[in-house]
């Protein structure tokens, strides 16, 4: 079952939360059981479309019980989302990011309806994840890139069809959907192969399809291209790309390949010990990383590291010479007052590594 069906006590892959944490004091799939209703998209009334997605000050707390003794244990407190608030309007991507344990599987648990929060308020296409979510997984798609919510031992058009019933998916509209995913994701040759002989590219682009298939309107992936060759990355980079462009989808990225954000989102939101620590847009990182680009300027002759307002020299190889200067600064006034009073005859300008930014912001 896709990731709606994960929302809905999957039967396929297993739902996220099962594997949510060995220490766990509660089942992650607290909510599981239920099963795919039989109504169809209903009315949700119509959600601000500045909000389609709404987090308002959000909180989970796990409570972990350790053995301390023979017959002693202590009950710990993991307040693994910390009162995060972010709201994504319809149509958007954003990269939802932060280091391993920061509180993003959590999040996007609770905004699935796996997990039920401690506290605060969600609200997804209008649906109240955790008390309806019988309607909400008409709403969702979910992709996980570390593991298939397909059947292993089915092909891909058996797995799709098991999906259509599952959501009761009117003939046409599966048609077209699946037509058009085969063809962008070009599955063609595919669909008869069972999902276990695909290899992790194919099985994503399979995976992707599965969760689209009942035209979500929110779709939420984790970790999309995470062992794709260059190739696939690219392609399905490109379908994610066309498909928030064409179909208006509202799309939650995680992911730590930094070049889905660069490539996918204006917006990011960054969590770190289920803190919000960053909301805006991914060129702001910068300001807040307090990151630096590099001016590289050949000089007609060596003469030693310049001196210049504004930036430092980083290095200097004969003529040429590297200069770091505040990636919020505007380059313009330095190169002037380079060229002022110094043989200059060339000049290039490298960004910031978003990796080391973010490095940078994680690192506090
Ligand atoms: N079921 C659970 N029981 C107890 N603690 C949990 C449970 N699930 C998550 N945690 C803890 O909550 C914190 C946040 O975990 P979470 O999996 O949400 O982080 P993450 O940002 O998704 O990390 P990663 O990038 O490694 O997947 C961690 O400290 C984790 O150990």
């Amino acid at each position: 079952m896709t990731a709606g069906g994960d929302a809905a006590g999957s039967t396929a892959g297993g739902a996220p939360g099962a594997t949510a944490g060995e220490t766990a004091g509660e089942p992650a799939g607290e909510a599981a059981g239920e099963t795919v209703g039989e109504t169809g998209h209903g009315t949700v009334g119509d959600p601000a479309r500045d909000a389609f997605v709404d987090v308002q000050e959000l909180v989970k707390t796990f409570r972990v019980r350790r053995r301390t003794g023979m017959l002693r244990r202590t009950v710990r407190e993991v307040r693994a989302v910390d009162g995060i608030s972010f709201a994504v309007p319809r149509g958007e991507t954003i990269g939802f990011i932060g280091p391993n344990g920061a509180g993003k599987s959590t999040t996007v648990k609770m905004l699935t309806g796996i997990l039920t929060p401690t506290s605060g308020r969600l609200r997804v296409a209008g649906v109240d994840p955790a008390r309806e979510r019988t309607r909400l997984v008409r709403h969702i798609g979910v992709v996980f890139g570390q593991r298939t919510t397909l059947w292993w031992d089915l092909p891909l058009r058996d797995s799709y069809e098991l999906v259509r019933r599952m959501y009761r998916i009117p003939a046409a509209r599966y048609r077209a959907n699946l037509e058009r995913c085969v063809e962008l994701l070009e599955l063609s040759g595919l669909l008869d192969v069972p999902v276990r002989q695909l290899s992790l590219g194919q099985r994503m682009r399979g995976d992707i399809t599965a969760a689209l298939l009942h035209d979500p309107e929110v779709l939420y992936l984790d970790e999309p291209t995470i062992g794709l060759d260059v190739v696939s990355k690219a392609r399905v980079r490109e379908f994610l790309r066309d498909l928030n462009a064409e179909r208006d989808t509202t799309v939650l990225l995680t992911t730590h390949d930094l070049t889905d954000i660069e490539q996918l989102c204006r917006r990011v939101v960054v969590i770190d010990h289920g803190r919000l620590v960053y909301d805006g847009a991914l060129a702001g990182l910068h300001e807040v990383g307090e990151s630096e680009r590099t001016l590289v300027v050949d000089l007609e002759r060596e003469v030693g590291p310049v001196e210049v307002e504004g930036a430092r020299v980083v290095r200097v190889e004969g003529p040429r010479q590297w200069l770091a200067f505040p990636a919020s600064g505007s380059a313009g006034p330095l190169v002037s007052r380079l060229a002022a009073e110094y043989p200059l005859v060339d000049l290039s300008i490298r960004e910031p590594d978003i990796e080391s930014v973010i490095s940078r912001l994680y690192g506090g």
